[in-house]
């Protein structure tokens, strides 16, 4: 797997990653969406310098103007509910992406350390051949991700995976490179190097759906 760490270098992506970490920034819900969405708009511009073009011509007012363009069919996958505001960053870049959806929550059986990923809600189209984008804001154990791969197989074979994500402890995107194919690409915000017992992202940022959507009861 490739592994983009795009915090590596300095920018103003450092900024908006500070804003959803900082405890007292982040409870501005609206403020928190919009950083994300901001993330995304980051990471999708990364990512579109890795995308094939082709040549085009536009003709301005004053004559013709030779412009190399994005060519891919761009399928934009985000996992609930915490990837709507990443979702909303990466469209506000890939103008004529199509658009799947799927769920994925933690379900705590019996005790708050074990749980399990329960994929429900899937709305995806064709994806044979196409350019998917798997976008989920956090990236913790990496199970999310790979069960919602799986529950996307039915659906076609892209001809390239792309996986964005905000935050990523090391243990999550090792277990991710495990089971994608050595071709996948993850571009990322940052990556932290510890998950506590209950599977969070340390220093990470807290629940990132519920600082974007408000607490949820437990199911
Ligand atoms: O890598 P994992 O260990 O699978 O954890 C990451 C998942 O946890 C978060 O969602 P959460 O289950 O909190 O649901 P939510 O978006 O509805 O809050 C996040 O958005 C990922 O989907
Ligand atoms: O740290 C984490 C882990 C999973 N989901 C989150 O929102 N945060
Ligand atoms: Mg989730």
């Amino acid at each position: 797997m490739y592994i983009h760490n795009i915090s590596k270098e300095n920018s103003v992506l450092n900024t908006f990653i500070s804003e959803i970490r900082n405890i007292n920034i982040q409870k501005d819900s609206m403020r928190f969406r919009r950083n994300i969405e901001r993330i995304g708009e980051v990471l999708g511009y990364e990512m579109s310098k890795s995308l094939n073009y082709s040549a085009s011509t536009i003709e301005t007012p004053l004559g013709n103007c030779n412009i190399d363009l994005l060519n891919n069919d761009i399928v934009l996958c985000s996992i609930l509910r915490a990837g709507v505001p990443l979702h909303n960053g990466l469209l506000n870049y890939f103008d004529t992406a199509e658009n799947a959806f799927i769920s994925a929550y933690r379900h705590h059986k019996h005790n708050p350390e074990s749980f399990e990923i329960i994929v429900e809600y899937l709305a995806c189209p064709n994806l044979e051949n196409k350019t998917l984008i798997l976008a989920d804001p956090m990236l913790a154990t990496g199970q999310s991700m790979v069960a919602t791969f799986e529950a996307l197989k039915p659906f076609g074979t892209p001809k390239e995976v792309h996986l964005i994500s905000v935050i990523g402890a090391q243990e999550g995107i090792d277990f991710v490179e495990s089971h994608f194919d050595d071709k996948t690409h993850l571009w990322i915000a940052a990556i932290d190097d510890n998950l506590n017992d209950k599977g969070y992202i340390i220093p990470g940022l807290g629940d990132a759906g519920d600082l974007a959507f408000g607490e949820k009861l437990q199911q």
